[in-house]
């Protein structure tokens, strides 16, 4: 039986995937999703010369000229700038934020200055320009400060704000169908029966899918019953989704159903079965404008599958740079032995050493179906169709989790 490679399978899975459309969302809402277009401000801040501290805004060339007391002739709180002229002799009571008044140029902060009866003593006297912020010192106005692709984060959001946009354009979240299959699962919370299990894919994918900025629709389980999971794939194309995740029923038995049922509404097969360890039943396809990716069932292998095939492929929908997650190098705790023809991903214990390098120790036992062993997992040690035995101490590539 041959294996597809997981690199070449990732390159079939993404290849004519194009960023989907944008839409316009509140600002308060945009936590988290894609920019789709350029930000320009529409503001130049600050708008004005503004105070940067609380004090007296006075002409510096007073001090120069040897004055140790000015005149305070008015006041000027942020939000309310004083309307008149500095001249010479003269100081304006300012505050944080507040625009500095003409003919002024310099803030002397008020732990600088001893106030009585109207006038100011000068204590000592500040650099010219002191506390003084320039108009448009952060931006100005027609400034492009914020360029797809980006996940907006709260500090774009401030910025957003700042440039006075109430709504962004940001790209469409990627909306992904999960089904789970098989007789055997109860949803968490139910009661299963004495020969069932509860079903744990489906809270894991969709947590991944919000995640990397999809929208998981949530269609049950559908029992090994073709008529039945025929209904459910069915709503995910009436429910226009993205991408169609299913989740076992991938395999070769006799109730693996999935794969037979999505080819009777019409799906266009792309692959099925991976050179990876888990995850060898994977499978993926297209139905109509629906992406169609079948994980299989043991829970390590689907989330793994996940990881792999489906986080890229929301990253590519949300036009985001790369959503394949880079292999750090760590040293092997202890040796571990030669690989056979599908690349394996080994959950390991990861740690640091006392030089700050990644520790990784595999765990002796890797069956697909362990799922504490999954979540106490630091990474998983990436081992290569066929690579050797090797050594402690030796440097691997391992994927962060
Ligand atoms: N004769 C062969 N048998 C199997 C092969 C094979 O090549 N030849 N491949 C094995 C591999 S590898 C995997 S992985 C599994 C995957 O099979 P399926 O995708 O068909 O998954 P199921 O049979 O439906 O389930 C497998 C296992 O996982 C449990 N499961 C299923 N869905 C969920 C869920 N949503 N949450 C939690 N657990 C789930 C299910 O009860 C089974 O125990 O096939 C091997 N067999
Ligand atoms: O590929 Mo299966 O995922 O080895 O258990």
């Amino acid at each position: 039986m041959s294996l597809m490679p997981v690199s070449e399978a990732l390159d079939k899975l993404l290849k004519g995937v194009a960023p989907l459309e944008a839409e316009t969302v509140p600002l308060e809402a945009a936590n988290g999703r894609f920019l789709a277009r350029p930000l320009a401000s529409t503001r130049t801040q600050p708008p004005f010369a503004a105070s940067a501290m609380d004090g007296y805004a006075i002409r510096r060339s007073d001090l120069t000229y040897g004055l140790t007391e000015l005149d305070v002739i008015g006041e000027a709180p942020a939000g309310h700038g004083y309307s008149g002229q500095v001249g010479p002799g003269q100081a304006v009571r300012i505050f944080t934020g507040a625009p500095v008044p003409d003919g002024a140029d310099t803030i002397l902060i008020q732990e600088n200055a001893e106030r009585s009866d109207g006038r100011i003593k000068v204590l000592e006297n500040p650099a010219k320009g002191a506390f003084v912020r320039a108009a448009g010192l952060d931006f100005s106005e027609g400034d492009i400060l914020l360029n797809p692709p980006l996940k907006l984060d709260y500090r774009h959001l401030a910025l957003a704000a700042a440039m006075n946009h109430a709504v962004l354009t940001v790209v469409k979240r990627p909306k992904v169908a999960i089904l789970a299959t098989g007789d055997e699962l109860v949803r968490p919370g139910g009661r299963p029966g004495p020969d069932q299990i509860i079903a744990s894919n489906h809270a894991g994918i969709a947590a991944m899918v919000e995640d990397c900025g999809g929208e998981p629709l949530d269609l049950g389980i559908s029992p090994d019953e073709p008529k039945e999971l025929a209904a459910c794939v069915k709503r995910a194309i009436t429910e226009e989704a993205d991408i169609l995740v299913t989740l076992g029923g991938a395999s070769v038995g006799d109730h693996d159903l999935v794969q037979d049922v999505l080819g009777n509404e019409g799906m266009d097969l792309s692959f099925w079965r991976i050179a990876m360890r888990p995850g060898k039943p994977l499978m993926a396809g297209r139905l109509g404008k629906t992406k169609v990716l079948g994980l299989p069932g043991n829970p390590v292998s689907s989330l793994v599958c996940g990881l792999l095939f489906l986080k890229p492929l929301i990253a590519k929908m949300l036009g985001a740079p790369n959503g394949s997650a880079t292999p750090k190098e760590a040293i092997l705790a202890e040796a571990i032995g030669e690989n056979d023809r599908r690349q394996d991903y080994v959950r390991a214990m990861l740690s640091e050493d006392a030089d700050g390098r990644l520790i990784a120790a595999p765990f002796p036992k890797q069956d697909s179906s362990m799922l504490a062993l999954l979540a106490k997992s630091g990474g998983l040690i990436v081992r290569p169709p066929f690579a050797p035995a090797e050594p402690a101490g030796a440097a691997v590539p391992v994927l962060v989790l």
